[in-house]
């Protein structure tokens, strides 16, 4: 019986489509040589019939066999229903979140990914689409959501600083709204779900370097306000939630770690990559470990390796083979001076820590934001600003 069973899932889906789109030929072929024993007037009539008959099954085999043919998938294990969890996955088709998607799809659970393609692209989830382990739905936190999971990682919230002072409101929302949409699914689910937060919430810290219980040094009307204090409310929320339903609720630290110098260092792309100091392989890792852990409280995953981001420019630089030259501009406002994760308790509870050297990581960055460069119709990778709606006369934020 067993023997049985394992033979049954391991015919896999696309092999049972091609099995049935050939013997929908066979049959076709089957049909035609019984017709040529018929006398002429039976076959006229006969003909018709199978005429209609066979449209209907080329479409058929069409629509059985072009996706069977043409899509592959990477290699996916092959889990127990026992062993196979629904993971939603929020901000899924950004940066850490693409990347998230395929350690758990390859790992062989089933992943929704929800977004609002703010910054995030369909293209970088799209060797997915299809599969009977994945959906992606566009749809924005903002607005509640109702599906059955098991797991949800939240990281839907725009991340680096032109992206979340675009739209100040909206960040907040997004942070806000977003995260209790998301704690109310966990809730009605029974799910667990992980909180991607930030070092900002950090801000521009005073003690050096920050554990968990730092408290954090925040201005609450600056540029940056939007997204440092909209992460800290989510994880209030989540402190909330946890406290008051006991469900399971975890919440990590993203961690960027740098050391600008006395002059804040911007130059067009180099900008961008100098914000993703997290190998997120290493991160990826992190991230799994911890929904799949018992911890339910913040943790840092990040790497405590102090940079310079002058010293990143000119790592970037020489890695992109740019001929592009460093700008010194003036320091952007409540822009932290220094920061570093303590990763001890990951360490210690989790046995995390960062493995992936620097260069290889950034490589990898580097890869996905030059296809991202590629993509962008003038080579900007900040969104064009948009007009606001108009209500009554006056602009309305969404
Ligand atoms: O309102 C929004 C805003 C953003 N998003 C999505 O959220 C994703 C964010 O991914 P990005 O590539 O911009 O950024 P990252 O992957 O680096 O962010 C990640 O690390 C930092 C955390 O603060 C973020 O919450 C986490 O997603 C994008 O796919 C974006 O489209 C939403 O789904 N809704």
């Amino acid at each position: 019986m067993m023997r049985m069973t394992w033979l049954i899932t391991a015919i896999n889906r696309r092999m049972m489509k091609l099995l049935v789109a050939l013997a929908l030929i066979a049959y076709i072929a089957c049909d035609f040589l019984s017709l040529k024993n018929r006398s002429i007037q039976e076959q006229g009539e006969l003909r018709i019939e199978q005429k209609i008959d066979e449209v209907c099954l080329v479409n058929w085999c069409f629509v059985l066999l072009i996706p069977s043919m043409s899509q592959k998938y990477p290699p996916v294990k092959f889990l127990s229903e026992r062993d196979r969890k629904r993971i939603l996955i929020t901000g899924g088709a950004g940066f850490v979140g693409s990347h998230l998607t395929d350690k758990l799809m390859m790992d062989g659970h089933e992943v929704t990914v929800v977004d609002n393609f703010f910054t995030g692209r369909k293209r970088n989830v799209e060797h997915w689409i299809g599969h009977e382990n994945f959906e992606l739905i566009n749809h924005d936190v903002v607005e509640p959501l109702y599906i059955e999971v098991d797991q949800i990682y939240h990281l839907a919230s725009p991340a680096s600083p032109p992206n979340y002072m675009y739209n100040p409101i909206k960040t907040l929302k997004t942070n806000t709204i977003g995260t209790l949409n998301m704690l109310g699914l966990a809730k009605r689910v029974g799910a667990r779900l992980l909180l991607a937060s930030t070092s900002e919430v950090y801000g521009d810290p005073e003690v050096h370097p920050q554990n968990e219980d730092y408290w954090g040094h925040v201005n609450p009307i600056g540029p940056r306000a939007c997204y440092d204090e909209g992460k800290r409310v989510a994880e209030t929320m989540c402190y909330a939630y946890m406290n008051h339903t006991r469900y399971d609720i975890v919440l990590q630290i993203l961690q960027e770690y740098s050391e600008p110098i006395c002059k804040y260092c911007k130059h067009n792309q180099i900008l961008h990559f100098s914000c993703f100091t997290i190998k997120y392989v290493d991160l990826v890792n992190g991230l799994v470990s911890l929904m799949n852990g018992n911890i339910s409280s913040p943790v840092n995953l990040g790497n405590p390796e102090e940079h310079t981001i002058l010293e990143f420019a000119q790592l970037i630089k020489s890695l992109v083979v740019s001929r592009s030259q460093i700008q010194f501009l003036p320091e952007a406002q409540d822009d932290p001076q220094r920061r570093r994760p303590d990763i001890r308790k990951a360490k210690m509870l989790l046995g995390w820590e960062p493995v992936v050297p620097l260069e290889e990581g950034l490589n990898k960055t580097i890869q996905y934001f030059r296809r991202e460069l590629e993509f962008q119709a003038n080579n900007q990778y900040i969104p064009k600003p948009k007009a606001a709606r108009m209500k009554k006369g006056r602009p309305r934020h969404n």
